[in-house]
């Protein structure tokens, strides 16, 4: 499990800001400027007031008037600002939001291959930021919120130094809380870090508890009151963690907040002192009053603004260190251009491969050449290794020893976006994206998704035709239960649509196809696959490129030009059809006739 260092390169409060002016810089900035300002009016209202008190007290007129024309002044100014300056934070809120959504997909999508997604201490950091997101969409009104409670503390420090300089030390007191906070914000933050494990679990066990499609496995099996005490119990876990920190926080922060209450008592009668002595005006002392008191309700408002800007900080920083993280595994990706058609073809050379975390060899002692222009067919039992190795193809992940060269050229030295491009697959676990089915076949090659002839052909080889032409709309009928005019389809309608999608790539030097058919009925599967593997190894001809398929139904391997045989992460046997029949003892005949005994 990966633990991400610090972010060095950029400050947290620059990268919050920065998400904000990026989303809208005007809004940004009239909300820095209105509330940065807005909350000293009434310091100077404070001031006005002394200034009326002291002119009345002196007969003053023109004094008079011009106090009560400038408290009217501030005042019409204040209300004015109001609705403009709210409305100009809830637009930069909203966008930063939007901004902060964006960067969380850019960064996922700069991890090279899944590995990194695998790690389970990647994985928390981005479940945590998920979470914090809204804090962070709010740094920049938090910061806004602290400027201005922070240019107030330094207008009212002025005036109350021109009364009597002691006085200063008020604001001091304001030091100690304000301290305790950004350290219980600390605490806080490595608490839910400590316990985003139990919190990923308890969201997990709420999905699958929540979810529809588990719905009828969790009534058969009677598995809701089993999942809700698992949630219970991870969610306390996680619970009790942050718990236990926020009441240490409070104990601190309390004591601090308690230092600066007898702070302000003692100025309190140290000014009443001093005006019983005739030493300072009517007027100075409503002003003492009126600043001393704001300061009370400002150190409040100060210390809740600053643990905003500590929430969102916290998020800042933790959105840096993953995207240091992501360049950094992006810089260690390679950065050459594979070749776009293929002579010689792929090899592996002792490939081993383990997964993240794990002790075992998913993969090991492959050697293995699949020549260019021929269809490969890859066999074995569950678990033997044969989505990994389609996977160790696509460039998903890396060998963790050995190597896999294409037309000679180490693919871990290759620029793994460019060798995507390359590549066409229909993964066992293919994705059911829920948009019309133009965009959702589209996908597979998105600057040809508005090519409508292009994606009929790639819905016709994927054997979706039928389903598409009896679905209202056709290509532009949305898929999934997202639209409110949305299609459902059944677990093989969604297959057809991933087999589509995969074809189209126009000249793939590899289409990988991991048991492509396994949700179609086995009396359309054969056919199917047959004729989309035929189709598939005209279209990779452009490229001379490898058809690469795993399969179950060994009747299908017949259509290969080669058959690797998987057993427990090895390879066992290699050959055509005909070969390995031939062999008496060979795992692959003995699978075969197992299998057409059982389909009989
Ligand atoms: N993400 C993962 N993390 C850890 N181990 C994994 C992961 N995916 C697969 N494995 C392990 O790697 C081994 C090979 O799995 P793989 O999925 O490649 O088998 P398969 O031949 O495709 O099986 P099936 O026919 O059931 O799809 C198995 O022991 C499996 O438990």
């Amino acid at each position: 499990m990966t633990t991400l260092p610090a972010a060095r390169r950029r400050s947290p409060l620059g990268a919050a800001i920065g998400l904000s002016l990026e989303a809208d810089r005007r809004a940004t900035l009239i909300t820095f400027v209105t509330f940065g300002l807005r909350p000293t009016v009434l310091v100077l209202v404070f001031y006005l007031v002394k200034v009326i008190v002291d002119a009345a007290a002196a007969h003053d007129t023109g004094a008079l008037a011009a106090g009560v024309a400038g408290i009217a002044l501030a005042s019409a100014l204040a209300v004015g600002s109001v609705t403009y300056s709210i409305e100009q934070s809830v637009r930069m809120i909203e966008g930063t939001a939007a901004v902060v959504d964006r960067r969380l997909m850019t960064l996922i999508g700069r991890l090279p291959g899944v590995a990194h997604l695998d790690d389970p201490g990647v994985r928390d950091q981005i479940e945590v930021l998920r979470q914090e997101r809204v804090h962070l969409s709010e740094g920049g009104d938090a910061f806004s919120l602290v400027l201005g409670a922070t240019v107030r503390a330094a207008v009212t420090g002025v005036i109350l130094a021109m009364i009597q300089p002691v006085l200063l030390l008020l604001p001091l007191l304001a030091v100690p809380p304000l301290l305790a906070t950004r350290r219980a914000q600390r605490h806080r933050d490595e608490a839910v870090g400590r316990a985003a494990g139990a919190a990923r679990l308890a969201r997990h066990l709420l999905a699958v508890g929540a979810s529809p499609a588990a719905a009828k496995e969790l009534r058969l099996f009677g598995l809701g009151p089993h999942l809700r005490a698992r949630h219970a119990e991870a969610a306390g876990a996680a619970d009790r963690e942050v718990t236990r920190t926020v009441w240490r926080n409070l104990i601190a922060t309390s004591a601090a907040s308690a230092l600066f209450a007898l702070g302000y008592c003692a100025a309190l009668m140290f000014v009443l002192y001093r005006f019983t002595r005739g030493q300072v005006s009517l007027g100075d002392v409503i002003l003492t009053l009126g600043l001393v008191t704001s300061v009370s309700t400002q150190l409040n408002q100060g210390v809740q603004f600053f643990g905003f800007l500590q929430q969102a900080l916290a998020a800042s920083r933790r959105l840096l260190r993953l995207e240091e993280y992501a360049d950094r595994a992006a810089h260690g990706a390679g950065e050459g251009v594979p070749a776009e058609r293929l002579t010689d073809g792929i090899r592996l050379e002792a490939v081993e491969f383990r997964y993240p975390g794990s002790d075992s060899r998913a993969l090991g002692d492959v050697d293995l050449v699949l020549p260019a222009g021929s269809v490969v067919a890859v066999v074995g039992a569950n678990g033997a290794g044969k989505s990994t190795l389609i996977k160790l193809l696509a460039g998903l992940y890396r060998p963790t020893s050995g190597r896999i060269t294409v037309e000679g050229t180490d693919l871990a030295s290759v620029d793994a976006d460019l060798w995507h491009r390359r590549t066409s697959a229909c993964f066992q676990d293919f994705s059911r994206l829920e948009f019309s089915v133009r965009h959702s076949v589209g996908a597979g090659s998105p600057a040809l998704a508005e090519d409508d002839a292009h994606v009929t052909r790639a819905v016709e080889q994927g054997g979706a035709a039928g389903l598409v032409a009896g679905l209202p709309g056709g290509l532009a009928a949305h898929l999934g239960r997202s639209y409110d005019d949305g299609v459902d389809l059944s677990g093989g309608e969604w297959q057809r649509i991933a087999l589509a999608r995969a074809r189209m790539r126009p000249a793939p030097c590899l289409l990988v196809l991991d048991e492509p058919t396994a949700a179609i009925d086995p009396l359309a599967e054969d056919a199917l696959l047959t004729a989309y593997v035929r189709a598939a190894r005209q279209t990779v001809a452009r490229s001379n490129g490898i058809t690469l398929f795993a399969s179950h139904r060994l009747s299908t391997a017949r259509l290969a030009d080669l058959i690797v045989v998987v057993d427990q992460g090895r390879i066992a046997q290699l050959g055509v059809h005909e070969d390995l029949m031939a062999q008496d003892d060979g795992i692959y005949r003995d699978l075969y006739e197992r299998q057409s005994r059982a389909y009989a």
